[in-house]
């Protein structure tokens, strides 16, 4: 039997896919997600579309509880961790030391209805974090001073139950602290997959059981 050249099996736009919101929920916050995307990035430094979709399939997927997101800016992956959230029962804290963007954010988490279910805290996470409950963190995510990642894992990780994820974001050759990523890729106690890197990066780390 002779071989065909081999083609592609399928268009590249269908490896594409897009969030395709379901219940009505799903609705109203993809509806403030589409806006930020396409209007109110500029200042904010969201994450990707992809990484907050990320964000959103790993926190559903492991029952995410409690959340917690260093830099908050204007919300925009605090919302897709709130998707996933309204699934869960799960509560997000988040804290954001810029009052502008607190205050968008602030008023994005109203817009998609889903307010009760966020707490933002004000003021440098560094201090902030040190008054944080004792509830189990299912998901810890970084995405403030990437400098201070180390810091915000030494405080947190006691409170990090086992399975659960650090996600830290900026993950790149240029923007990532060597003693974080050190921290993370050298632990035997954790497992750490860099994901994303044709954009700017994001590491998914697994405290182990
Ligand atoms: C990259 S942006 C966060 C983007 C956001 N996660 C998103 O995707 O929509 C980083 C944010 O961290 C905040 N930040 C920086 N240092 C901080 C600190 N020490 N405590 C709290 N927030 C901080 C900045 O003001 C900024 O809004």
């Amino acid at each position: 039997q002779r071989r065909q050249p081999r083609g592609p099996a399928i268009d590249k736009s269908a490896l594409q896919a897009k969030t395709i919101p379901y219940t009505e929920v799903e609705k109203r916050i993809m509806k403030v997600l589409d806006d930020l995307d396409a209007n109110h990035r500029r200042g904010n430094m969201n994450v990707p579309v992809e990484d907050g979709r990320l964000l959103r399939l790993l926190a559903e997927s492991m029952n995410a509880r409690h959340i917690v997101e260093i830099g908050t800016s204007n919300g925009y992956s605090g919302l897709w961790f709130l998707m996933a959230l309204q699934k869960t029962g799960g509560h997000l804290t988040t804290y954001e030391i810029d009052r502008a963007r607190a205050d968008l954010a602030i008023a994005n988490f109203k817009r998609a209805g889903v307010e009760k279910d966020v707490t933002l805290v004000f003021g440098d996470a560094h201090a902030n974090v040190l008054k944080l409950s004792d509830q189990p963190i299912d998901v810890l995510f970084l995405d403030a001073d990437k400098e201070g990642y180390i810091d915000y894992l030494d405080k947190l990780m006691p409170k990090i139950r086992p399975g659960g994820l650090i996600i830290a974001h900026n993950m790149n050759t240029r923007q990532a602290h060597p003693p974080f990523v050190e921290a993370i890729a050298k632990n035997p106690k954790l497992e750490t997959l860099f994901l994303h890197m044709d954009n700017v990066g994001v590491a998914v780390t697994m405290k182990k059981r």
